[in-house]
């Protein structure tokens, strides 16, 4: 049991916010450190390649202003990967991208694609960069990500947030669960994410190996009633409360 488990938010819907009218306003900056004053480990950011929400200038202003670390999340393509070696964040998490989606709808396929996956997990890697692939919860991914040498994966918690009935969730909890100790077995660090909010974090938070979730849209929908800091604040003590 990880007494210590982590929390990195995701700021990329505060950038919603800013591009509805451009400008920079509320600033990215801003959004950070708050995160971090309610003890946020880490600032999460989605660049995409269609730049829906954070922009190349907002990576670059945080990589000068956080006092904690940057996980970037990223396409596995040659122009992502000129980003991350540039500004060299502590760590980067491979997601899978589609231009219709409204957000993330499924886990990284690094099985369907291992020479490719392994090829930006190693260049990453050389640069200095911690690597996380964001993969659904199937024992198939996880094999797959260890021979991609990734040293973190990231377990889609998607279809557990989103599950309608408590049978549902409780199956996809099961998975979850079984993929995070299958992972920690293999040595591989385990974080989970997408779709968490603070009904349904505690059960993830409290599986054993959990090192880390990745948290953004509920605790930035909470902050326009509770402030950034409350709902950090609030969202850390569910987890630390769960993994004791
Ligand atoms: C990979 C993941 O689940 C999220 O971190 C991702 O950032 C979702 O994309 P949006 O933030 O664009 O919804
Ligand atoms: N990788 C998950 C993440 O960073 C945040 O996802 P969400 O909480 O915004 O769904």
């Amino acid at each position: 049991m990880f007494t210590m488990i982590q929390l990195g938010v995701n700021i990329d819907h505060v950038a919603t916010v800013r591009q509805a009218r451009g400008g920079r306003n509320p600033d990215i900056v801003e959004a950070g450190q708050a995160a971090e004053r309610g003890g946020a480990d880490g600032i999460t950011i989605h660049l995409r390649e269609d730049r829906r929400h954070i922009q190349e200038e907002d990576l670059a202003r945080l990589t000068r202003s956080l006092r904690t670390r940057i996980n970037l999340e990223m396409a596995a393509t040659d122009e992502m990967c000129e980003i991350a070696l540039k500004y060299r964040p502590a760590d980067c998490c491979i997601v899978p991208e589609k231009r219709a989606e409204l957000t993330t709808e499924g886990g990284l396929n690094v099985a369907g694609q291992l020479e490719r996956i392994r090829d930006v997990t190693q260049r990453l890697l050389s640069g200095g960069i911690r690597v996380s692939l964001f993969i659904d919860p199937e024992l198939e991914q996880i094999s797959a990500a260890y021979a991609a040498g990734a040293p973190v994966i990231e377990l889609h918690t998607g279809r557990y947030a989103d599950a309608e009935t408590a049978e549902t969730r409780e199956k996809e909890l099961a998975a979850i669960q079984i993929a995070a100790h299958q992972a920690h077995a293999q040595g591989i660090i385990v974080h989970a994410g997408h779709g968490l909010d603070y009904h349904t974090v505690q059960p993830i938070a409290a599986i054993p190996s959990m090192q880390e979730l990745n948290i953004g849209h509920a605790i930035v929908a909470r902050s326009l009633m509770w402030g950034m800091e409350e709902s950090v604040r609030r969202m850390k003590a569910l987890m630390r409360e769960a993994a004791q």
